[in-house]
């Protein structure tokens, strides 16, 4: 059999992640993998992703790929994916889940900046609970890959940035790095820290091969997490973050929707059986719902 092609965007955090799995699949199976860099619409849109992100801008191109045959499967940052189907495409696999946590990039801690110190953040859900844990913040506004927003805070333009901890170790900027937000400081993304291994529907051979890098917990969590956001019919322009993890056997997911303001927030947690990861999911939602968690949502600054 010749090369596995694997379609990966071309940034250095995804050709670094996309370059783990292909190593991770030959030691498995024993296939050579060569990567196959794509163009995305996230990566030439100068939009804010708080206005394009959701629909799915940095994983259509490759979704693309794999429909025509051109590429064999493809590696996305699972936070990137929308949570609804995809015609034709299934997910064969969730690999093992990175750090899930949220960094402050710059010179110092959160207590530490000043009063009015300007932090860097496109991100909705970042910006509400930044507000509410430093109400005195100028939050900024900012895109582009991860280098481009850590050169912001070398410039002098931005006190800090925040961004995954997962991604800058991918990319070996750790040292940027000064205080990693815990899940109750900061609730992650869905997904966030996590892969997804994407190939066409109705090829056994390959989900065969792919699943030999598939984490069930991780699935499972990633499962938990993604059905808390399109019950809630969120994107990734809403304060919405959910985590889940394996306590003793259990699956424990934690999911919050925060004001804009970050002046008020609705969290809560539910545990159960892996198995049940969905309707973990959907219950927590609609106690979130039941909650005024849409009311919550929807109110701007
Ligand atoms: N397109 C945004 C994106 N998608 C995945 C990651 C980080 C890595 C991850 O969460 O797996 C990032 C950058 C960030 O949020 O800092």
């Amino acid at each position: 059999m010749s090369a596995l092609k694997l379609g990966t965007r071309k940034s250095l955090m995804a050709t670094t992640q996309s370059r783990l799995v292909a190593d991770a699949l030959t030691q498995r199976t024993g296939h050579a993998v060569e990567l196959v860099g794509v163009t995305t619409e996230g990566d030439v849109s100068k939009a804010l992703l708080a206005q394009i992100g959701g629909t799915g801008v940095f994983v259509n191109a490759l979704r693309d790929r794999v429909l025509a045959g051109e590429v064999d499967f493809a590696v996305h940052s699972l936070k990137d994916l929308p949570t609804g189907p995809a015609e034709g495409i299934v997910l064969a696999a969730t690999p093992l889940r990175d750090d899930p946590r949220d960094a402050l990039c710059g010179p110092a801690k959160l207590a530490d900046l000043r009063r009015g110190a300007r932090v860097g953040t496109g991100s909705p859900r970042r910006v509400a609970q930044l507000r509410a844990l430093r109400p005195d913040l100028e939050v900024v506004p900012i895109r582009g890959n991860a280098d481009t927003r850590l050169r912001k805070v070398t410039d002098g333009e931005l006190d800090a940035v925040v961004l995954a901890y997962a991604g800058l170790r991918r990319i070996g900027r750790e040292d940027d790095v000064a205080e990693i937000f815990e899940p109750d400081q900061m609730l992650p993304a869905p997904g966030q820290g996590c892969l997804a291994l994407e190939c066409r529907a109705g090829r056994a051979d390959l989900l065969e091969l792919l699943g030999t890098v598939d984490d069930p917990v991780t699935r499972a969590a990633v499962v938990a997490e993604r059905t808390v956001l399109a019950v809630l019919e969120a994107g990734c322009s809403a304060p919405v973050g959910a985590y889940a993890a394996e306590e003793e056997q259990e699956l424990r997911l934690t999911a919050a929707v925060v004001a804009h303001d970050g002046s008020r927030q609705i969290r809560l947690s539910a545990s159960g059986h892996p198995d049940q990861a969905e309707r973990i999911g959907r219950e927590l939602a609609a106690e979130l719902l039941a909650r005024g968690a849409d009311q919550l949502m929807g109110e701007r600054d």
